[in-house]
């Protein structure tokens, strides 16, 4: 994990940015980065709806203007990390516990820009545990649903509730985050379907066919990967 090849990729990103767009702001380290070059370009006239509580406080402190995905529900361009860059721009993303802001506000985007340090690239899905956004009530009838799928894609171990010291991790639409040890994701669109099918999971961190460039920084600058 670099931190200024984190860097480089969201300065680099912040230059697809024009005037007057509606742009999506990622969360994460490496999406701070894009914020802060955002910021510091002060191009008039544009809008940015954030994907998390988080980002939201960071973009204020800015001072770019923020929006909502109900004042504009068609973004430009959104930028925004990953966890892991598998092929085809094939992601894991939720890390950061924002995945379902996050996707919604990519699936209202004409076009995503992931940006990652070089780490993040990856063979094959599956290194990073896939994070699974899940409703408090019943999460654990949910998580035995959620091992039935994992162990029918030969998925070993279950997944495990993610908390911190003070308590279970809740994300910003007040539900829990499951953490799944895959080790290796060999059908990635059948587990997200299967995922996806279950009452109680919200969603899961696997962004397939949504990212249209990806910026990779290195430690003297950045490189490109197209799907
Ligand atoms: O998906 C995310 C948050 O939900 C982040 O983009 C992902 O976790 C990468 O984070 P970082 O840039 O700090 O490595």
């Amino acid at each position: 994990m670099s931190d200024l090849q984190k860097k480089n990729a969201g300065e680099a990103a912040a230059q697809y940015v024009e005037a007057g767009m509606v742009v999506g702001l990622g969360t994460g380290s490496t999406a701070a980065w894009f914020v802060k070059a955002l910021a510091a370009r002060n191009l008039p006239d544009l809008r940015c709806v954030p994907t998390s509580e988080r980002t939201a406080d960071l973009a204020r402190e800015l001072g770019l203007t923020l929006s909502t995905l109900e004042d504009t529900p068609k973004i430009d361009l959104t930028v925004d990390g990953a966890d892991e860059i598998g092929p085809g721009l094939a992601l894991i993303k939720g890390g950061g516990a924002a995945l379902l802001r996050e996707k919604l506000v990519w699936e209202a985007s004409a076009r995503c820009i992931c940006i990652a340090d070089a780490a993040k690239v990856v063979p094959a899905l599956g290194t990073f545990p896939l994070p699974i956004e899940v409703v408090a009530f019943g999460h654990k009838t949910t998580a035995n649903r959620i091992a039935d799928v994992l162990a029918d894609h030969d998925i070993g171990s279950p997944a495990r509730v993610r908390e911190a010291e003070r308590g279970l991790i809740r994300t910003d639409g007040g539900n829990l985050i499951y953490d799944a040890a895959c080790k290796l994701i060999a059908d990635p669109a059948r587990l997200a379907s299967d995922l996806k099918s279950l009452t109680g999971v919200v969603e899961h961190g696997l962004f397939l066919d949504l990212t249209d460039l990806a910026i990779i920084g290195t430690d003297d600058g950045f490189g490109t990967i197209n799907p």
